[in-house]
């Protein structure tokens, strides 16, 4: 078991994120941190099947409520959180009361902005059940629900009082859903590691094959790096938009395309190498290490260019999905642009002009 300190400016929003195997079971690590007599378990109608039994036979001393949301992208919506709420209400739930999230981003996303907006915020926990959840949505107190003209438009940042992550239940997921997490991954190495790219691209073997000490030693590593950035800005003022690399160009894609017409990893990986490609053509970062980012997504059998979606999407459709997003700085598109393997660029003023016409060597 590894346990990590997310140490925020306030002591009180701090918290562990726990890594290890089989601790859905482990009832001390989660009810350390409950409060109450009352905890709502928020999981969707394919997660709860597997794991919502153990989980609650480890909290059996709690008066326990629960509600299943139905799977999927397209549910992370204003109308799905309204009903948590009123679930919540309808249960008698306390401002003492906790709420637990047990799945993927979408469950810990949506049921996160419920535990943060429940009479004005109650203490959460988050269980993620995906690679993408262990690696980055859990972790860093972002939550929010989609909105149709833009990824989570409505949210908060509310910290978890902790993380629990089972390893184990990577063994149930499907492999698209794995390697959509390794996207987030191979993000943070961009961004911030050079090493920890290296060591991707020298694993890229035992990390597809599951291998037990290369999953524990990059999840690890991966939570590390995202909580020392948010350590250091929590509500975005500054560096933490470096985690949104990708995030720009592929949130517009995911958005114009359909919630969940494309997995948010593999949008991501894909507007990941859109943003190198762009900054290599702003001489920002050398065509061959741009190069690099993309080799090492073909390697995880991610995305790495819009050919499939060719005929749903057009330059100007992008480009005004882009103007929504929440780094934007008046009429400029803010972009996080790479430098190289381990450094990125915030620019603010970035004109939309120039993304349009960079896009249309892909798009209508
Ligand atoms: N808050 C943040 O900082 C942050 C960071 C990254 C992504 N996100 C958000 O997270 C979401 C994506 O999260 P995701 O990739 O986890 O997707 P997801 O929550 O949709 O889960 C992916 C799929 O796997 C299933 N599943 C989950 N755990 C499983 C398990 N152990 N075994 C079998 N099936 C399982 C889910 O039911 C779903 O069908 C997006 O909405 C994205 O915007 C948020
Ligand atoms: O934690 C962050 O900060 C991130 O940007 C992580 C992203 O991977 C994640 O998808 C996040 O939800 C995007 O945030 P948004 O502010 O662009 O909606
Ligand atoms: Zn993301």
């Amino acid at each position: 078991m590894k346990t990590l300190d997310l140490r925020l400016i306030s002591k009180e929003s701090s918290y562990q994120i726990v890594i290890g195997k089989g601790l859905l079971s482990d009832s001390k690590t989660i009810s350390e941190v409950i409060r109450g007599q009352q905890v709502f378990i928020v999981s969707n109608e394919t997660v709860a099947p597997l794991y919502l039994d153990t989980l609650r036979s480890s909290l059996n001393q709690y008066q326990i409520f629960e509600y299943i949301l139905p799977d999927g992208e397209v549910h992370k919506s204003f109308e799905n959180y309204s009903r948590i709420i009123n679930v919540m209400l309808d249960s008698g739930l306390r401002r003492n009361s906790t709420l637990i999230a047990l799945g993927g981003g979408v469950v810990g996303d949506m049921a996160g902005f419920a535990a943060a907006t429940y009479q004005r915020g109650i203490d959460f926990i988050q269980v993620p059940t995906t690679l993408l959840s262990q690696v980055d949505s859990s972790v860093g107190g972002k939550t929010a629900v989609n909105h149709p003209k833009g990824k989570n438009m409505i949210g908060a940042f509310h910290q978890p009082k902790r993380v629990v992550t089972d390893i184990s239940t990577l063994h149930t997921l499907p492999e698209n859903e794995f390697k959509a997490g390794l996207a987030e991954i191979v993000k943070v190495a961009v961004v911030c590691d050079e090493d920890f790219f290296n060591w991707l691209e020298l694993n890229v073997d035992s990390i597809l094959s599951g291998e037990e000490q290369a999953l524990i030693y990059m999840i690890n590593r991966a939570c590390e790096i995202k909580a020392n950035v948010v350590r250091q800005d929590e509500k975005e003022q500054g560096i933490r938009a470096w985690l949104n690399y990708g995030h720009t160009f592929g949130h517009a894609i995911e958005n114009s395309l359909g919630y969940g017409q494309l997995l948010h990893g593999e949008a991501v990986s894909i507007g990941m190498v859109l943003a190198a490609e762009y900054a290599s053509s702003e001489k920002l970062i050398t065509k061959s290490k741009a190069g690099k980012i993309k080799q090492l997504l073909i390697k995880f059998s991610l995305p790495v260019n819009m050919k499939p979606f060719k005929r749903l999407l057009t330059a100007d459709g992008l480009v005004d999905a882009m103007m929504m997003d929440k780094k934007n700085v008046d009429q400029c598109l803010t972009l996080i642009l790479p430098k190289s393997i381990g450094e990125v660029t915030i620019n603010h003023k970035v004109e939309p002009k120039s993304v349009r016409q960079f896009l249309r060597q892909y798009v209508a």
